[in-house]
C-alpha cells in the first residue's frame, strides 16, 4: 500500500514524503546512479485529482532535504498553494504523472545507471530476460518466460514520451504481472511500485539483471 495516497494531503504529509525522498534520493546517489544533478524521484500523494510530490530540478540528488519537493498535476505542472516547495518541478515530472495514472504507482525512481543505458543501446527494441532467478522479485516467474523491459526513444517532449510509455506499457493480467519499468535510450530507467520501497526493490532487482544480461550476452 502507499502511505502517501491512504490519508489527506497535509503539511505533515508533504514532510514526510520528503524526507522520504531525500533519503532514497540519497541512497541511490551514494551509489553512483545519480551523478551530479541526474535523476529524480515522485511519490503519488493522491488520486483525484491526481499529485504527486517529485524533486525539485536541479539540484545534487545527494543533498536534497525534505523541503526540496514540488505538488504537480496529471501533466507534471508545479501546483501553488497545496504545499511543497515553489522551487521548480523535475523536468520529468510529466513522466513520472503518466507512470502514476497509467501504472497506478505510488512511487517511481529514476537514475542514469549503466547497466540500463548499456542495454537499451545493444537490445532497442527492449531488453528480453529469460531463466533468471531474480525475476522473481518482479513477480515473474523465474523459469521458461521472456520477460521484455520496453525502451522507449529519449525526448525532451514529455508528452512524447509520456505518449510512448504509454504505447509500451502492458497493464497486468490474470495471468501475467505488469513490468515496473522502463529504459529511456542514452538517457536512463524508471522503475515503479506501490510504495517508495517496493519501488527501489524493482530498480535494484532489474538493475542487476540487466547487468547480468550484459555480462552473459553472446
Ligand atoms: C544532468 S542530468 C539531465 C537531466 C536529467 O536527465 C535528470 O534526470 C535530472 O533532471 P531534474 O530536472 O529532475 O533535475
Ligand atoms: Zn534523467
Amino acid at each position: 500500500m502507499n502511505v502517501f495516497s491512504s490519508e489527506p494531503v497535509s503539511a505533515a504529509l508533504i514532510e514526510r514524503a520528503g524526507a522520504a525522498l531525500a533519503a532514497e534520493s540519497a541512497r541511490f546517489a551514494s551509489r553512483g546512479w545519480m551523478p551530479g544533478t541526474a535523476g529524480n524521484l515522485s511519490v503519488t500523494l493522491a488520486r483525484d485529482p491526481l499529485r504527486l510530490a517529485v524533486t525539485a530540478s536541479g539540484l545534487d540528488k545527494g543533498e536534497l532535504t525534505s523541503s526540496d519537493i514540488v505538488i504537480v498535476d496529471e501533466d507534471g505542472a508545479g501546483v501553488i498553494g497545496e504545499g511543497g516547495s515553489e522551487q521548480r518541478p523535475s523536468a520529468e515530472a510529466g513522466l513520472h504523472a503518466r507512470i502514476a495514472a497509467k501504472a497506478g504507482a505510488g512511487a517511481a525512481i529514476h537514475v542514469h545507471a549503466l547497466a540500463a543505458v548499456t542495454a537499451a543501446h545493444v537490445w532497442p527494441g527492449g531488453v528480453v530476460l529469460r531463466d533468471l532467478e531474480m525475476l522473481k522479485g518482479i513477480g515473474h516467474s523465474a523459469h521458461g518466460q521472456d520477460v521484455v523491459i520496453p525502451v522507449v526513444d529519449n525526448s525532451q517532449d514529455m508528452v512524447a514520451l509520456g505518449d510512448a510509455f504509454e504505447a509500451v506499457y502492458r497493464p497486468a493480467s490474470p495471468n501475467s504481472r505488469d513490468v515496473p519499468a522502463l529504459i529511456v535510450a542514452g538517457h536512463g530507467i524508471y522503475a515503479w511500485g506501490a510504495d517508495l520501497r517496493e519501488a527501489r526493490w524493482h530498480l535494484e532487482i532489474i538493475e542487476g539483471l540487466l547487468q547480468i544480461a550484459l555480462a552473459t550476452r553472446r
